[in-house]
């Protein structure tokens, strides 16, 4: 029998930097011949159209790696990888899951730990956490699966501490040391490049902390995710003023809009990025995702009416809006 491959499981709330980690990561070479599973919420993430497709589901980092978007189920998505691998398809040594922000990370071992073909081939890692600094704190308040998720983590990573006062940072810190005093844990900023060594090692065994018989638990979640979508390109000054009058009235409920838009006067797409209240600086991409050049946004959110926003977004942004729309979104 083969060596079996290492699983590792990055968690961490929505927005809090998961994939920025897993991208750094894996630019390493140490970490080259990854197989990338990113568990989008909703039916319509974007992380896997901003990376080259190269067939199907099943996308190409830069660094080589193979990635797939996982919409159900996990155990399918792991065979079908394993399958294509087994038949030359595609080669990779090590498998790393991208859970949803708002996943509880436990069934992900559960699934591996049930499942008598994918335990013969898998073996599981190390549980990666990722934390903001800035919105971490408030999130282990307001969100009980953010709790799990640093619990359940063998290494935990406070992302974005150059946004974050140091004195917020080390509070975090001493929170999540207190939280889960196990889990090594590592401040980050966005230029320190991450140790490759948060990823399991070719010969490392599991972290002692894992335990197969963690028991699946429904996410439980109470959030949705919608699309908001326009053809033509948005002037940029009314965008940035819907999007600041929609965060001002509903920023507690949103917990992730992100996508890419088309502007007035701006060649190639914008990125946009949005956690909660925080809206991160726009990215200037060099090509249009799936070559549509619509302007996409994915949000995330708690008890907001879906419909309610779309119809704002048409009305402010669209053409001939008012700021009356935006006020009433
Ligand atoms: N300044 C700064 N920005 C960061 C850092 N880490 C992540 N970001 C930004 O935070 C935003 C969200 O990061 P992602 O990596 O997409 O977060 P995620 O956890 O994968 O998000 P979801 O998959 O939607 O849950 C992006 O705009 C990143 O560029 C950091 O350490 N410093």
């Amino acid at each position: 029998m083969s060596a079996r491959l290492p699983v590792d499981v990055i968690t961490g709330f929505l927005g809090a930097g998961k994939t920025t980690l897993l991208r750094r990561l894996l630019a390493r070479p140490e970490l080259a011949g990854a197989a990338v599973l990113v568990n989008e919420f909703g039916e319509i993430g974007l992380d896997h159209l901003l990376l080259e497709r190269i067939d199907g589901d099943v996308v190409l980092l830069k660094s080589g790696c193979v990635c797939c978007t996982v919409r159900g189920d996990l155990k399918a998505a792991l065979e079908a990888l394993l399958g294509r691998r087994a038949r030359g398809e595609i080669a990779f040594d090590r498998v790393a899951i991208e859970t949803t922000g708002l996943a509880d990370p436990t069934p992900v071992f559960a699934t591996i730990a049930a499942d008598a073909a994918l335990k013969h081939r898998l073996r599981m890692g190390a549980v990666v956490c990722v934390v903001d600094a800035l919105n971490g704190a408030a999130t282990l308040d307001a969100h009980d699966v953010s709790l799990r998720q640093a619990a359940a983590a063998d290494r935990i990573v406070v992302s974005k501490t150059d946004l974050a006062p140091p004195e917020a940072c080390s509070a975090l810190a001493a929170r999540l040391r207190a939280l889960n005093p196990v889990a090594e844990l590592l401040l980050l900023d966005a230029e320190t490049p991450p140790p490759a060594l948060w990823l399991t090692g070719a010969g490392e065994g599991p972290p002692s902390r894992w335990r197969a018989d963690t028991p699946a638990a429904e996410p439980g979640h109470d959030a949705r995710a919608f699309l908001l979508e326009a053809e033509a390109p948005l002037d940029w000054a009314r965008f940035g003023l819907w999007l600041s009058m929609l965060l001002n009235a509903h920023g507690d409920d949103i917990l992730r809009l992100k996508g890419v838009v088309a502007i007035e006067g701006v060649a190639g797409p914008v990125a946009i990025q949005g956690v909660q209240r925080v809206v991160h600086a726009p990215e200037h991409l060099e090509a249009w995702p799936d070559g549509d050049a619509r302007t996409r946004l994915v949000v995330i959110a708690r008890t907001i009416d879906p419909e309610r926003v779309r119809r704002s977004f048409r009305a402010f942004v669209g053409r001939a809006g008012t700021n009356a729309a935006a006020a009433s979104a």
